[in-house]
């Protein structure tokens, strides 16, 4: 009997906390939405009057002995995705198991080479982004090729995404892309920790992954970070944004590798769109990736279950774009 009004106020309390959360729910795809909409206006439109690379020529700069795939992976989604010409710069070992991999890619030898740096130069002139880390290892040769790769490339104003040992690269020599407004940076849950540290010379604040990729962000000088996770946070040091499009439960290794590439691709096509389709381009080609990349995992999850691949959701990528950006 004592209970009775006790229940009722936890029952009503049960009521607000609900139709809070479906708020906030309502709130946050009402925001996805939005943000997808942004994601529409800059992809460039197929037409017959265009020739072969103007849609994008993506390169990533990656792969050694252990890692053929995470290379693969990046450059055949960049090509997936949209890009016309998508090259691999790696290791001389890695480039036959690339190559034979896929016809679709043209692969260059060159980054333990001793002119690595100028063997990359001289592409990227014919080049609208590059995607660097996949793969990489964490040779130090490769890692000195790579520092100088990147040197260049900002001097020549490219576009740069930046994962896996990139960021390895990175957490040791924050100032190598430290205010680089053309650099995006796509760390994992492990890796994003290690920046932080590295960056920001303390722990994050596991309780604050907003605020914390947003430190990071303006402590690298506005440079744009991506945390991929359960939800993926972005910032660009002013905005965040959230993207929780569903995925699945399914990890499997490579499903960044999709991302990386994938945004190599949109960043060039934000930069193109210009000021006038969107204020906040790499974010809102962030936002697009990982929209991408997780409906992909969606869908693949849903023919494959457990046994879903990155391959399974490569195959994806034309059905998820359409669900996403083409309605
Ligand atoms: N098929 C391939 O060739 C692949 C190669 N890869 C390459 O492998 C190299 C190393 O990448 P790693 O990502 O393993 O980096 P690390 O070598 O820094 O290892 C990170 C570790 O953290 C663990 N981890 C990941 N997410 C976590 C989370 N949310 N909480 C706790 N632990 C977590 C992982 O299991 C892994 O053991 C990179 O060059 C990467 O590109 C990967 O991209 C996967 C696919
Ligand atoms: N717990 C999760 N729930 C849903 N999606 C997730 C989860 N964790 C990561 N993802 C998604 O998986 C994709 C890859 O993120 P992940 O953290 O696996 O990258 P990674 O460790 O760099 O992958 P890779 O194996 O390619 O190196 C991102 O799109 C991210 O949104
Ligand atoms: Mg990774």
């Amino acid at each position: 009997m004592a209970l009775g009004p006790r229940c009722g106020a936890i029952r009503a309390c049960r009521r607000v906390l609900e139709r809070a959360f479906s708020l906030r729910k309502a709130h946050s795809i009402k925001d996805m939405e939005n943000t997808l909409q942004l994601v529409r206006n800059i992809i460039p439109p197929l037409s017959s009057t265009k020739h072969k690379g103007q849609d994008g020529r993506i390169g990533v700069v990656g792969g050694c002995q252990e890692y053929t795939g995470a290379p693969y992976f990046a450059a055949i989604s960049a090509l997936k995705v949209g890009a016309d010409l998508s090259h691999v710069f790696c290791a001389s070992a890695a480039a036959p198991v690339i190559k034979a991999y896929s016809p679709e890619l043209i692969v260059h030898p060159v980054l333990d080479s001793p002119n690595a740096v100028h063997e990359v130069e001289k592409w990227l002139p014919r080049l609208h982004a590059l995607v660097v880390g996949p793969g990489l290892g964490r040779d130090d040769a490769l890692l000195r090729n790579v520092q100088g790769i990147l040197e260049v490339s900002k001097a020549r104003d490219i576009p740069v995404v930046i994962d896996a040992d990139g960021l390895w690269l990175v957490a040791q020599q924050p100032a190598l892309i430290h205010g680089y407004r053309k650099a995006v940076l796509t760390p994992n849950h492990v890796e994003f920790s290690r920046l932080y540290d590295a960056v920001l010379r303390g722990p994050m604040d596991s309780d604050d992954s907003h605020g914390s990729v947003l430190r990071l962000s303006q402590a690298l000088g506005n440079v744009t970070v991506v945390q991929k996770g359960e939800r993926d946070i972005l910032s660009n040091g002013q905005q965040v944004l959230v993207c929780s499009q569903e995925g699945s439960s399914r990890r499997c290794g490579g499903q960044g590798d999709l991302l990386s590439g994938s945004l190599g691709v949109l960043v060039h096509w934000a930069l193109l769109a210009g000021p006038q389709k969107t204020n906040g381009p790499l974010l809102v080609a962030a936002f697009g990736a990982c929209s991408l990349t997780r409906q992909c995992n969606h869908q693949a999850f849903q023919k494959h279950g457990r046994s879903t691949t990155t391959s399974d959701m490569i195959a994806e990528v034309g059905a998820a774009f359409s669900k996403l950006f083409e309605t």
